[in-house]
């Protein structure tokens, strides 16, 4: 078992030795050792930087984000094996570990085993299929990350075309069905070594060295209408939209807590230097004219409005509209080079993200998935009505991977077409270490994300909603960049506690939210359609 309170690890080295560590570390806060607390109390904060007042916090117990990225933005990022520092770290070196910290990680040749074929039709096609060597050749691409649809063009025969969607749910489940020999099996997957992502067991609120909270509406105080006008931030409708994006309905309350923007800011490293300073000197104008500063705090999250009638129609029709498959990749610069606007959908494992995808494209068929926790293992892509792009991700938690992990924090911090991240939670669970400490990382991260509560099919009435109540409470207290509406999804199905028409409706909102997030007006029914 991970233990984080092991005599022989200080938090702190325990902190160090998790992915989402390293992955912060090299993503958000290029410093490799944070300066301790008592050194940035010396600094000027970052409102001071920026000719204001000083209400900018500096981050304790660790170096300013902001500064960190004033003092690497420069230099060029390398991929490959170089960190900003300049310092080299192998790409698939493993941060000091402690022996028995991951000791109840099976080893890699559980995982090999794993990884060899077992797929039914895999097998009959490979004894009996004369299109064998084609049919290799298409899994070795699938590994490698050529996208399935790519493959399709190849295909001339019946045979073929059996290969080629064995190889695309091959490519969408990581190759985890591969016929490939060892010796052909690339040399990453050989070495890596299985753990979990974020592991249930360390203490991680305990590591948190920055606290930013937000206050209930109840206990604002209001601004004069004068106050609110020169504190709305105009800039919210350009560039800096992520930061603060509630989707094209909703109208962002007047004033902004300086303080958790300059941290969000600051951390974010998909926004370039100069758009980074523009947004902080209007951030801190705004908090400068505030009359009382210490009246002026965050005004939580905006109600959404009601869903009209026809926004639902709106979204029902685009996922009527033909759903295809783009690409899986394992590593997050492999991501298809589209415009269009992206959400994602993740969770632990086996909450139900890909039965969700299925669900609302209509397509029981388009995505695998498992009872089995772990099955998703690489990111999936699919084109909704050559409009939007939705993306199926690996679960975190049980039976998860380290490099699983890495990869969706890749993917979360450098993907500029990402409008919103469906967190999804199931309700029988409820919330895990690993839900908050995912959101704690999202907030810092300044990524908005929506809950989506599955499985209500599972709870009765009552047990849902006290379910429902807890989750809410804590992301009333705890989140910022969550979205104030939860939404519902579940299986269509006659069951004691199952209400279809409830989920049926709970379907449609989430269609509609996709929509708003992506911020796309749904084209027009066709005259085709209309017939
Ligand atoms: N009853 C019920 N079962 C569900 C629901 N959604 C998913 N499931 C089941 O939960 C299991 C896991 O579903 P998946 O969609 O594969 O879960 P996932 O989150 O993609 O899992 P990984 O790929 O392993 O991370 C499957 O057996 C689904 O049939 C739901 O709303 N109600
Ligand atoms: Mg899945």
């Amino acid at each position: 078992m991970l233990r984080a309170t092991s005599n022989s690890l200080t938090k702190a080295s325990a902190w160090k030795n998790t992915a989402i560590y390293s992955s912060v570390r090299n993503y958000a806060t290029p410093s490799a050792t944070p300066a301790p607390a008592s050194d940035n109390k010396e600094k000027p904060s970052l409102s001071q930087r920026l000719g204001g007042t000083g209400r900018g916090k500096i981050m304790e117990g660790s170096s300013d984000p902001f500064a960190s990225f004033l003092a690497n933005a420069k230099k060029p990022r390398n991929n490959n094996n170089n960190n900003r520092n300049g310092t080299f770290t192998p790409r698939n070196r493993k941060p000091q570990q402690s022996e028995d910290q991951f000791a109840d990680a099976p080893e890699q040749p559980k995982q090999q085993q794993q990884q060899r074929p077992r797929n039914e039709n895999n097998r009959n096609n490979n004894s009996k299929n004369r299109n064998n060597r084609q049919n290799r050749q298409n899994e070795k691409q699938n590994v490698e990350g050529a996208p399935a649809a790519d493959q399709s063009n190849t295909t001339t025969t019946n045979n073929n075309k059996r290969n080629n969607k064995n190889n695309r749910n091959n490519a969408q489940n990581g190759g985890k069905k591969m016929n490939l020999r060892r010796s052909q099996q690339p040399q990453e997957i050989r070495t890596r070594r299985a753990t979990t992502f974020i592991d249930k067991d360390i203490d991680w609120a305990s590591f948190e060295t920055t606290t930013l909270s937000v206050e209930a509406p109840e206990t604002q105080v209001a601004a004069t209408e004068k106050d609110s006008d020169e504190l709305v931030l105009k800039d919210a409708q350009g560039d800096y939209g992520r930061y603060i994006s509630t989707g094209s309905d909703l109208t962002w309350p007047p004033m902004i807590q300086g303080e958790t923007l300059s941290t969000l800011v600051g951390s974010n490293p998909t926004f370039d230097l100069q758009q980074k300073t523009a947004f902080m000197a209007a951030v801190t104008k705004a908090i400068n004219v505030a009359k009382d500063k210490q009246k002026y705090k965050l005004v939580a999250f905006p109600e959404p409005p009601p869903v009209s009638p026809e926004q639902l129609a709106d979204a029902t029709r685009l996922f009527a509209r033909p759903v295809n498959f783009i690409q899986s990749i394992s590593k997050a610069e492999q991501a298809p080079e589209t415009s269009k606007p992206e959400v994602a959908f993740v969770g632990r494992s086996n909450v139900g993200k890909s039965t969700l995808i299925n669900n609302l494209t209509n397509n029981s068929r388009l995505v695998k998935t498992s009872n089995r926790p772990g099955h998703t293992r690489l990111l999936n892509f699919f084109d909704v009505g050559r409009q939007i792009t939705l993306v199926d991700m690996p679960g975190y938690g049980f039976k998860s991977k380290e490099e699983w992990g890495d990869l969706i924090l890749e993917y979360l911090s450098t993907r500029k077409q990402l409008k919103r991240l469906f967190m999804l939670i199931d309700p029988v669970a409820g919330l895990k270490e690993t839900d908050m400490q995912l959101m704690s990382h999202l907030d810092k991260q300044a990524l908005s994300y929506q809950v989506i509560l599955t499985k209500r099919d599972r709870l009765s009435k009552e047990a849902f909603a006290a379910s429902k109540a807890e989750i809410e409470k804590y992301l009333v207290e705890n989140a910022i960049c969550c979205y104030p509406q939860l939404l519902v999804t579940g299986k269509q199905r006659s069951s004691k506690f199952n209400d279809n028409e409830v989920v049926a409706n709970e379907m449609a909102k989430v269609k509609w939210a996709i929509v708003n997030a992506t911020g796309i007006t749904v084209h027009p029914p066709t005259k085709k359609t209309i017939k």
